[in-house]
């Protein structure tokens, strides 16, 4: 189990509105939150951006909309030409350096050369404009409720093979995309790996998101103690995929500390380590754990 090493900051959650099939418009609009939390007093460090939010949420417009995301640790670089990444990457970059902060951008689909493959990909500036982290949304949204809600993200997406986290100057960040979340072991690997907290871009919708958003968050707040946050795009009366909109951000305890409503709008919130540091030393389950009870569980976590 690593220790825990962070500094306070405060996060931004831009819970965009007015999205459409149109993706300049889109990316002007992120560009446009972006510089307006950047100008919040007090600024925050961080600023998250929700799941797809270039393109609709549909298995239809994935791969149209879909862009090459270069390798970790390329580089701004004011020229740079399609064949080498995608226009949302390149304006991502420049929101990361014109804001002076570190960009969790979201999510947008990912087309990989080598294969064909599309993903649904988190990426990660700096305030420089580095690309630091790629997430490819591990745990793809199959689901079937009928007549209430039914989504097959695998009709064209693939799943990442891989957990994700990134350093900063104010602690180590877990990746997850939305239905990442119901699985409580990427959580619990963050968590033990030394992140101070997970956040995910999502996008519940308006059948799962009352029964099980805000649960979701506080159990992998409470199991791991660390912050959660997720980040969700507003609710769109004429979208075929209704989100739930409420993104929000949970603390150790497990208490919510900041929720929208299905509006567009920004939230912010504190990450408070000393709130951190005394819920681990008055619970101190995350030491107290049985791995030899159940080794079954242990390999992946000792
Ligand atoms: N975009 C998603 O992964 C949606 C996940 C979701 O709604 C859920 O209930 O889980």
């Amino acid at each position: 189990m690593a220790q825990i090493s962070a500094k306070p900051f405060r996060l931004a959650l831009l819970q965009l509105g007015s999205l459409t099939a149109n993706k300049q418009s889109n990316i002007t609009i992120a560009r446009s939150a972006v510089q307006a939390a950047a100008s919040s007093v007090p600024k925050p460090q961080l600023i998250v951006l929700p799941e797809i939010w270039n393109s609709p949420y549909a298995v239809s417009s994935f791969r149209e909309y879909s862009e090459k995301v270069p390798e970790v640790g390329t580089m701004y670089r004011k020229e740079v030409g399609e064949e080498e990444e995608g226009e949302t990457v390149k304006a991502m970059r420049e929101m990361a350096r014109s804001s002076g902060c570190w960009l969790i951008g979201g999510s947008i689909p990912q087309r990989e050369e080598s294969t064909d493959n599309i993903y649904n990909t988190c990426t990660v500036y700096d305030p420089e404009g580095t690309l630091v982290a790629v997430h490819q949304k591990v745990h793809l949204f199959d689901i079937d409720i009928p007549g209430r809600q039914t989504f097959k993200e695998s009709d064209t997406l693939t799943g990442g093979k891989t957990l994700t986290t990134f350093d900063t100057p104010f602690g180590k960040i877990g990746l997850g995309i939305c239905y990442d979340i119901r699985f409580p072991e990427m959580a619990q690997i963050a968590a033990r790996q030394g992140c101070v907290a997970m956040i995910y871009p999502a996008a519940f919708n308006i059948t799962t998101g009352p029964m099980h958003w805000t649960l979701l968050q506080r159990a992998r707040a409470v199991d791991n103690q660390i912050y959660i946050a997720m980040c969700s795009p507003a609710r769109h009366p004429e979208a075929s995929y209704q989100a739930y909109g409420h993104s929000s951000v949970v603390n150790p305890l497990g208490e919510v500390i900041v929720e929208a409503g299905h509006e567009p709008t920004t939230i912010y919130a504190d990450v408070d380590t000393e709130l951190l540091a005394t819920t681990r030393r008055g619970l101190p389950v995350t030491i107290q754990r049985r791995f030899d009870v159940y080794p079954d569980v242990a390999a992946n976590f000792l």
